[in-house]
C-alpha cells in the first residue's frame, strides 16, 4: 500500500527527531513541510502566537478540534503544567493513528487524549463522558465550516465560563467568513485579531482569538 503524506511525516520524525523531545518533534515536522511537502500544520509563525497565548492564559482543560498529524497537540502539550487536562478531536482515523504516535514519540502522551470522531456528536459527551466542567482553552483548527456551529454547541453545553479563550486558526485561508461574522457581533465574545501567514507558505492568513466574558 502506498504510504500517505502523513505517514510520511511520521517516519520523517522518527527517523530525525529525538524521542521525548516535544520541540525536536515540532522543528522536525516544520521541516519536513517546508522543504518536501507541504501539510496544514498550524507550523512555527501562527505557533508562535499560539504559544503566547497558552503562556497568558495557563490552561487547566483545553480542547482541540482538527488533531490532524498532532504538531500543536504536541506544541500545546509541551507547555501545559502536569495536572491540565487536554482533549483533541479528530474525525479523521488514519489521521488519529499518526498523530497518536506523534503524541507518544513526544513525549507527551499523559498530557493528551485524542478522541476520535465528529466534533458535533463528542462535544455534547464531554461533561458526562469525559468529565468535562469548563474548558479554559479551545483551538479551532478543523473543517472551517464547523466553526460556528461547533462554538454555538459548547455555548448550548455549558462549557465555556467567563474568560474562556476561543482561538481560530486560518481566519483569512481559507477563510471563517460565517465564524467572524457571528463571533465579532456577538457581544458575549472579545475578539482580537493575529495577522499572520499560511503556514509554510507567503501567503497572508491570521488567527482569531475570542474571550467569552460570561
Ligand atoms: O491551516 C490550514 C490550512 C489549510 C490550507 C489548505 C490549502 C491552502 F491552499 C491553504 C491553506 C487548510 C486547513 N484545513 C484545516 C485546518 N487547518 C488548515
Ligand atoms: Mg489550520
Amino acid at each position: 500500500m502506498a504510504q500517505s503524506k502523513e505517514e510520511r511525516i511520521l517516519n520523517f520524525v522518527l527517523q530525525n527527531a529525538v524521542r521525548g523531545d516535544p520541540q525536536s518533534v515540532l522543528d522536525t515536522i516544520d521541516k519536513y513541510c517546508s522543504q518536501k511537502e507541504w501539510a496544514m500544520n498550524v507550523g512555527d509563525e501562527k505557533g508562535l502566537i499560539l504559544d503566547k497565548i497558552l503562556e497568558e492564559t495557563k490552561p487547566s482543560v483545553l480542547l482541540e478540534l482538527g488533531t490532524y498529524c498532532g504538531y500543536s497537540a504536541v506544541r500545546i502539550a509541551r507547555l501545559l503544567n502536569p495536572s491540565a487536562r487536554f482533549l483533541t478531536i479528530e474525525f479523521n482515523p488514519a489521521f488519529a493513528a499518526i498523530a497518536r504516535q506523534m503524541i507518544e514519540f513526544a513525549g507527551v502522551q499523559d498530557k493528551v487524549k485524542i478522541l476520535e470522531g465528529p466534533s458535533e456528536t463528542i462535544i455534547p459527551q464531554l461533561k458526562k463522558k469525559h468529565e468535562v466542567d469548563t474548558l479554559d482553552f479551545v483551538f479551532l483548527d478543523h473543517w472551517k465550516d464547523r466553526y460556528m456551529p461547533d462554538t454555538i454547541l459548547l455555548l448550548d453545553h455549558g462549557l465555556l465560563r467567563k474568560g474562556s479563550v476561543i482561538l481560530a486558526d486560518n481566519v483569512i485561508v481559507p477563510g471563517a467568513p460565517e465564524f467572524i461574522k457571528y463571533i465579532r457581533n456577538n457581544n458575549r465574545f472579545e475578539c482580537t485579531n493575529y495577522p499572520a501567514h499560511v503556514e509554510y507558505m507567503k501567503v497572508k492568513d491570521a488567527m482569531e482569538k475570542a474571550v467569552f466574558v460570561g
